[in-house]
């Protein structure tokens, strides 16, 4: 088995964090299980390195680190499948950096050890070393997840990743502190709090941190906490504060209410354009909750859809209403197979770390210019274009369900692929906001979005003023449209990705443009008005 594959070493492009994409998390679980069989062999053949010495102790170590993680197999695949869970990729990460790299190879390099080490090192040359970042990218996502699913960090440490998900895998005392560090540099107190006040917990049983760290920083994340907190802008603050002062009493913070839950019992529900409703509905939405009124849950229904287009082959299809007015709709079994496995392997090589249009900057015409920016706190994925020659047939496809143009340059961009790993999430937004008017081609008038797989927990759609959440059906799509029939933004349909809790998430969107649809639109009554989407030709 020869893992030396490349990830993505093109010389000046800085390269994908192990966490950003599923199948990098993948090769390290398949590295890992193969430098734990390298080990093995030293151990039981003691020949190699003399018992009792310094290699051997940390080699030991190593495997502790494996094999005490319980969930592990001889099995490549099984191990893939183990490092798609937030625990164990953060536990994975973790033993190659710090036991391996940092420790291990520098006692190796001492000693000259042989072809084992030419295979390690090489692997890691190519795919790039684990760096710090590497470690708080995985960090980041555990805290990512639990704030959003509202997972107790002891629950998290125990392997309690969710309610149906268990794994052997668990967090010690040194780990909790870890995730508690970058919680702080993160300025997320509720979160650092709970961390070091696990890893206080956890120290009495495995005595494996230095107890008096762990105070100095619990204090100092206290203070930090206190010193930000305003009891009068409560309700503005982010939602990673208690909803009062905590004090040094052990354990005072679990009798806080956390301001996440207060500010969702005043706002859900909310529309209109502040960006702490969006926040809130979605954390909401993408943890269960669903808001609409049962007035609302009347209009919806399923029907079979026939009458699409003359030429349509492969109708009926099944297609069912998530809202009315505006109209979101998800299409069923509209991908075959081989088209989604064409479009994986044909994108898997190009993804690149997934960016958003940020602030207008000026420009001397005055119209602006978009910033595209990557801040993986908004949007945390990887994306690229897909080419393909069954692309065209896609957006063919796509025109006969639909009825709008999607075929010709200016009438859609290409098929956008996005992968969401573990804690991989979208905030929301619209997709055709305002800095996209300055586009020759007009707003995006509608998204057409297919789901490439099934999402193992997580991954949502979440539509934060509509109160549904659409879940990802491999082969199936949504389509709706973005603005009204002026062209402004219709921030009814703002939405945003839930974080990916277990497995992985591939979405396909397509979006289309405004101008090109002019000849075929029927005129409305008034110049503002929302598109409706038929059913079988009728306006329902
Ligand atoms: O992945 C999703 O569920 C939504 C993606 C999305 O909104 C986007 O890429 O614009
Ligand atoms: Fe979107």
């Amino acid at each position: 088995m020869h893992l030396f594959l490349q990830i993505s070493a093109q010389e000046g492009i800085k390269r994908r964090l192990y966490g950003q994409f599923i199948s990098d998390l993948k090769l390290l679980a398949r590295f890992d299980l193969e430098v734990v069989g390298h080990f093995m062999d030293i151990n039981l053949t003691t020949r190699k390195l003399p018992i009792g010495s310094d290699i051997l102790r940390q080699i030991e170590k190593y495997l502790q680190d494996f094999y005490g993680a319980r969930e592990y197999s001889k099995d490549s695949n099984a191990s893939e499948n183990i490092s798609m869970n937030p625990v164990c990729a953060f536990r994975i990460i973790r033993r190659v950096k710090y036991l391996l790299q940092n420790s291990i190879l520098k006692a190796l390099f001492r000693v000259k050890f042989g072809d084992e080490l030419r295979r390690i090192v090489l692997f890691l040359f190519k795919n790039g070393w684990i760096k710090t970042e590497d470690f708080e990218f995985i960090i980041d996502s555990i805290l990512r997840l639990a704030s959003v699913y509202n997972v107790d960090a002891n629950k998290f440490a125990m392997g309690q990743i969710s309610e149906t998900h268990i794994t052997n895998s668990t967090l010690n005392s040194i780990h909790c502190y870890e995730i508690a560090t970058v919680a702080i540099q993160r300025e997320n107190f509720v979160s650092a709090i709970e961390w070091l006040e696990l890893a206080k917990e956890k120290n009495l049983a495995d005595q494996l941190t230095s107890l008096p760290f762990v105070e100095i920083l619990l204090r100092k994340a206290i203070d930090e906490h206190n010193m930000y907190f305003e009891e009068d802008l409560m309700m503005d603050l982010e939602p990673n504060f208690f909803s009062r002062k905590i004090t040094y009493m052990p354990n005072d913070s679990k009798n806080a209410i956390k301001l996440q839950s207060l500010q969702y019992e005043a706002f859900k529900g909310k529309k209109g354009k502040r960006d702490k409703y969006y926040q809130v509905n979605y954390l909401g939405l993408c943890s269960g909750r669903h808001f609409q009124t049962d007035e609302e849950k009347l209009q919806l229904f399923c029907w079979n859809e026939f009458k699409i287009h003359p030429s349509f082959r492969i109708g009926p299809i099944k297609m069912e209403f998530w809202a009315r007015n505006p109209d979101i709709v998800q299409i069923y079994e509209i991908l075959h197979e081989s088209e989604i496995e064409t479009i994986i392997s044909d994108t898997s090589p190009n993804m690149a770390v997934s960016k958003f249009v940020g602030k207008k900057t000026s420009t001397s015409d005055g119209r602006g210019a978009k910033l595209e920016i990557a801040d993986r706190k908004v949007r945390s994925s990887v994306n690229t274009w897909f080419t393909g020659s069954e692309s065209m047939k896609l957006s063919q496809k796509i025109e006969r369900i639909t009825g709008l143009l999607a075929v010709s340059p200016s009438a859609a961009e290409q098929l956008q692929i996005a992968s969401y790993s573990l804690g991989g999430h979208n905030s929301p937004h619209s997709d055709s906001d305002e800095l996209r008017k300055v586009w020759t081609e007009g707003p995006r008038i509608a998204t057409f979005m297919f789901y490439l797989n099934d999402v193992e927990e997580g991954g949502s759609t979440a539509f934060t003023s509509l109160g549904v959440a659409a879940k990802p059906s491999k082969g199936s799509a949504l389509f709706w449209y973005n603005v009204f029939s002026d062209g402004t933004t219709d921030w009814d349909v703002i939405h945003g990705a839930c974080p990916v809790l277990i497995g992985e998430k591939w979405v396909a969107n397509k979006w289309i443009h405004f101008y090109d649809q002019f000849l075929l639109r029927k005129c409305g009554m008034r110049r503002k008005e929302r598109f409706q989407i038929p059913v079988n030709n009728m306006i329902t």
